[in-house]
């Protein structure tokens, strides 16, 4: 007979960018990026089955939204080709909604799991995904119970991105758990380097063939490590392992995920990265529902095209950012309140940043941004903000000091502020500016007590 599985959660943190924006997409750069104290959260157990029934089937929920269900069937594929995943129909009248994310995620999970225990059959599971309020700006409905996690009672693809990272986030959170419940702990250990480490690659190359495109990865890297400088591995990392299915794709995804043959190059330093004592990041949301497509791919054509000119941009950029850590490192370690050069490193990586937007056409600061960011620097108490990541219409971040009155006045400038006519180019409508309730966290992935999701695992 089968061991009996324990349940198991895992949480991973959101990220921003605080800086290296594009720069991290070359391994010549790096990127300062912050994990959150916004959690997605994956909570699995053993799915129950009436008596003498077995079934090949992972249930897939998202309790705090509407028609959040996902139903998976799963099987062992020929010619080592590692497990593929088949989304079975909720009931014959509702349409297939598919979860890429979910469904790339669980695929790669059960082929890695499978080839690391080959002759044990995959037991059927529940898998509940539960995220913190400030991934979505849709106001969400209060829970009946004392639960931190809140009801959005919309549809997941209603609900507005504030762009801290749900799908690296889910993604790594998800594979987590995925391992902690079917690996023995000799196989898989969370807390240990190489846990990590097995983590980090499995989950990247999961998050990079769900998204269909190979980005920098330093979402999924914060969500593993936490806040860090990031150096992204070389893309030739991830272009031969195959797809699920077909021939050795299992073989190779293990020897991907546990570097036997490809050695990935991703430099994570911890230490580089630091919040003075006195100091908290702050996100503010302009909820407008809308980011520019495209915008990494004109940029990218910017750089091929005007090397010279994208190459100064970006050499001076690199010195600021390095500047900008090098400084928050600084001031940690002394515990010095004195921001004045702090304020500087950030002024002088926005006039870059707008020099890029201007030289590629591309608005990573646009106008009605520079205006919420010059109206937030203004406050006292705030050290200064910047567009995080690619920029354009996602939640802007500001370094403040981390004081009530201080969180006050923000939020009281926020809700009086609109756009200056003149200054608003009709691009996109803004929406209600609000402060996210997260800040910086250090920690990357964890395991949770499972029991602490109560009504939102039970009976769902
Ligand atoms: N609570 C959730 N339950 C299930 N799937 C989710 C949940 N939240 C996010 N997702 C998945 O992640 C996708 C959103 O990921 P996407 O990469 O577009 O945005 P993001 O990671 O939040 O933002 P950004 O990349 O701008 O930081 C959704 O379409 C869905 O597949
Ligand atoms: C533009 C880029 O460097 C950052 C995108 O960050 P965000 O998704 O806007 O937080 C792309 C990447 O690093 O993959």
């Amino acid at each position: 007979m089968a061991a009996v599985l324990s349940r198991k959660a895992v949480s991973a943190p959101g990220k921003v960018l605080l800086a290296g924006g594009y720069l991290v997409l070359d391994r010549e750069h790096t990127g300062l990026v912050f994990g959150l104290d916004a959690r997605i959260h994956v909570h699995i157990e053993p799915l129950q089955t009436s008596q003498g029934v077995v079934l090949s089937e992972i249930i897939v929920k998202s309790p705090q939204f509407l028609e959040a269900n996902w139903e998976y069937g799963y099987r062992l594929t020929e010619g080592e080709g590692g497990i593929a995943v088949t989304q079975l129909r909720v009931s014959a009248d509702d349409p297939l909604l598919r979860n890429a994310f979910v469904e790339t995620a669980l695929s790669y999970a059960l082929t890695y799991i499978s080839s690391s225990v080959p002759h044990h059959l995959i037991q059927p599971a529940s898998i509940s995904i539960i995220a913190d309020t400030d991934y979505y700006s849709q106001p969400a409905k209060r829970s009946v119970s004392s639960s931190r996690f809140l009801n959005f009672d919309v549809p997941l693809w209603d609900a507005h991105k504030t762009g801290l990272g749900s799908s690296a986030a889910l993604v790594t959170a998800f594979t987590g758990a995925l391992l902690a419940h079917y690996l023995p702990k000799s196989q898989f250990d969370l807390t240990t380097d190489t846990g990590r480490q097995r983590l980090h690659n499995l989950s990247q190359a999961a998050h990079c063939a769900a998204q269909g495109k190979v980005g920098s990865g330093f979402d999924v890297a914060s969500a593993v490590y936490g806040s860090c400088l990031y150096k992204r591995f070389s893309p030739s990392v991830l272009q031969s392992h195959g797809e699920p299915g077909t021939l050795l794709f299992s073989k190779k995804l293990k020897s991907l995920v546990e570097e036997t043959s490809v050695k990935w190059d991703t430099e994570i330093v911890k230490s580089a990265v630091d919040i003075p004592k006195g100091l908290r990041l702050v996100m503010c949301d302009v909820d407008c529902g809308s980011k520019t497509p495209g915008m990494v791919k004109k940029v990218l054509q910017w750089r091929k095209e005007k090397p010279e000119e994208a190459g100064k941009i970006w050499g001076e950029l690199q010195k600021r950012n390095d500047g900008l850590a090098a400084e928050l490192v600084r001031l940690s370690k002394s515990n010095s309140t004195e921001y004045a050069e702090l304020r500087e490193c950030i002024a002088k990586i926005r006039a870059l940043i707008r020099e890029m937007s201007e030289a590629s056409g591309v608005p990573i600061e646009p106008e009605e941004q520079t205006q919420l960011l010059d109206t937030c620097s203004r406050i006292p108490g705030v050290v200064g903000g910047v567009v995080p990541g690619a920029g354009g219409y996602d939640a802007v971040s500001l370094l403040v000091e981390n004081k009530p009155d201080v969180i006050e006045s923000i939020k009281k400038a926020l809700a009086d502020w609109k756009v200056n006519e003149k200054v608003d180019t009709g691009a996109v409508t803004i929406g209600k500016v609000s402060m996210l309730d997260v800040r910086e966290e250090m920690e990357g992935v964890r395991l949770e007590d499972p029991a602490i999701y109560g009504e939102w695992v039970e009976g769902h």
